[in-house]
């Protein structure tokens, strides 16, 4: 590509620039690598969406936050070895200031929090809709940029949170079709991994490292996840360990390994005694080998998944109750989740529920010649300050025109304004599904 641009002499040295003729030298008219424009059949999709997931953070008592794309690059800069911070999409900016498009939202979250300190009674119930953005070499042809759904509770120190979280996701699916049959949640616990570090006297300020570590699993050669844990510093029997308790199988088995008395052991089951009162039983699992790939979680981890295995995680999340002290701000317990918005339009393909959505309108107006074009614009204005939806054709066009266009924007009704009828101070009116037609008042237009 990049040859054939200096070739076309569209950024390249090759060709002579454009000469003083007119032509001019076409712009590339597609978005940025690895972006996506929205024009209005995809948007009409992706605004669907995005009302499923404002009404259910609406109807669990979440309210509406966001902030700004760019951050200060310090608000992602954590050390432990992340593909999230190797794909962070930073540079300096014109005031040499090291800025960064947010990776995910919890971040400017938690600084959000962190800035409203005293002034905000918790626990705090918010919710965004944001698009996050990576940087990665396009040889993977992968998107960069992408919009998530965050919820998080602050405030709240136990299970009940978490809870509540999945209980929010699985609305979300039953709203738009999808079912326990299609999907489920893994759902563990990162205490699972600080009790076996504990039992090492692996020094805590490891944890997010290995944990994200262990998430590669399945990801990168068994080699090199243990080659990184012995970076660590842990012992081989300590990495065997490790290991070993992530193919546990059930939470049975979890307690007769830790033994009854660890609180991670108590937590789960709250959290399965709840989901049962939620009855959503039939939705999660345990899966001690689910750790998700954010250093900062601390305890209940959690993942949707779809059940024939041929897609990638569809939402993640957990409690994180440090995350705030890492800014310098006082720690408050806190849980979330990310709900990405490509995944999950892959997974209602896969099952044909993707949701038809045509434009809409109730009415198209037209006058039948120009110098009637006033009497259309009032028209329209009287059905607009009733609330009616109104497209109004703006130019002299022919009425196969008009109709054309009526179908296309799958307009209700028919108004036109011909001279006789409005100097008997009426429109024509032609219901466009039934083909009905009639004249009436302006005034009784409703
Ligand atoms: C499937 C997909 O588009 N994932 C995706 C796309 N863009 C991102 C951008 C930032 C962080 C994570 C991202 C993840």
């Amino acid at each position: 590509a990049e040859l054939d641009n200096a070739r076309t002499g569209r950024s390249g040295s090759l060709a002579s620039p454009p000469t003083s003729s007119d032509f001019k030298q076409k712009i590339d008219v597609n978005p940025p690598k690895g972006t996506r424009d929205f024009p209005p059949e995809e948007m009409r999709l992706r605004s669907w969406l995005f009302q499923n997931f404002r009404e259910v953070s609406q109807s669990f008592g979440f309210e509406e936050i966001d902030f700004p794309v760019l951050e200060s690059e310090a608000l992602f800069v954590r050390k432990a070895g992340e593909e999230i911070r190797d794909q962070l999409y930073c540079f300096e900016d014109r005031g040499n200031r090291r800025v960064a498009l947010r990776p995910e939202l919890t971040p400017s979250l938690a600084r959000l929090v962190i800035q409203k300190g005293k002034s905000v009674s918790l626990p705090l119930k918010w919710f965004a809709i944001g698009q996050c953005w990576r940087y990665e070499r396009m040889t993977r042809g992968r998107r960069r940029e992408h919009y998530q759904w965050n919820m998080d509770i602050i405030g709240v120190p136990n299970v009940t949170a978490e809870a509540e979280l999945i209980s929010s996701i699985i609305t979300f699916f039953k709203r738009i079709g999808i079912t326990a049959v299609d999907v489920g949640f893994k759902v563990s616990s990162r205490k699972v991994l600080q009790e076996v570090l504990r039992r090492y006297s692996v020094p805590d300020n490891l944890f997010g490292r290995v944990c994200v570590t262990i998430d590669k699993l399945e990801k990168i050669p068994m080699d090199d996840i243990k080659k990184e844990l012995r970076a660590a510093e842990l012992s081989e029997q300590a990495v065997e360990e490790l290991l070993q308790i992530l193919t546990v199988k059930s939470l049975e088995e979890l307690e007769e390994k830790l033994g009854s008395s660890v609180e991670v052991i108590a937590d789960l089951k709250q959290l399965f005694s709840l989901a049962e009162k939620y009855g959503y039983s039939e939705w999660i699992q345990f899966d001690a080998s689910i750790v998700r790939g954010l250093a900062y979680y601390t305890g209940i981890v959690f993942e949707g998944f779809d059940r024939e295995g041929k897609l990638r995680a569809i939402c993640g999340g957990g409690r994180y109750d440090r995350l705030l002290s890492t800014f310098g701000g006082e720690d408050v317990p806190a849980c979330g989740f990310g709900f990405g918005d490509a995944v999950i339009v892959e997974l209602l393909k896969e099952r044909g529920l993707l949701p038809e959505l045509s434009p809409q309108v109730q009415n198209i107006v037209c006058s039948l010649d120009q110098d009637l074009q006033g009497a259309a614009s009032l028209v329209a204005a009287r059905l607009r300050d009733k609330g009616q939806t109104v497209d109004l054709v703006l130019e002299n066009k022919p009425l196969k025109w008009v109709f054309k266009r009526a179908s296309r924007i799958n307009a209700q009704r028919l108004i036109i304004v011909g001279s006789s009828e409005w100097e008997k101070g009426v429109v024509g009116v032609k219901m466009l599904s039934s083909g009905e037609q009639y004249e009436i008042k302006v005034d009784e237009l409703e």
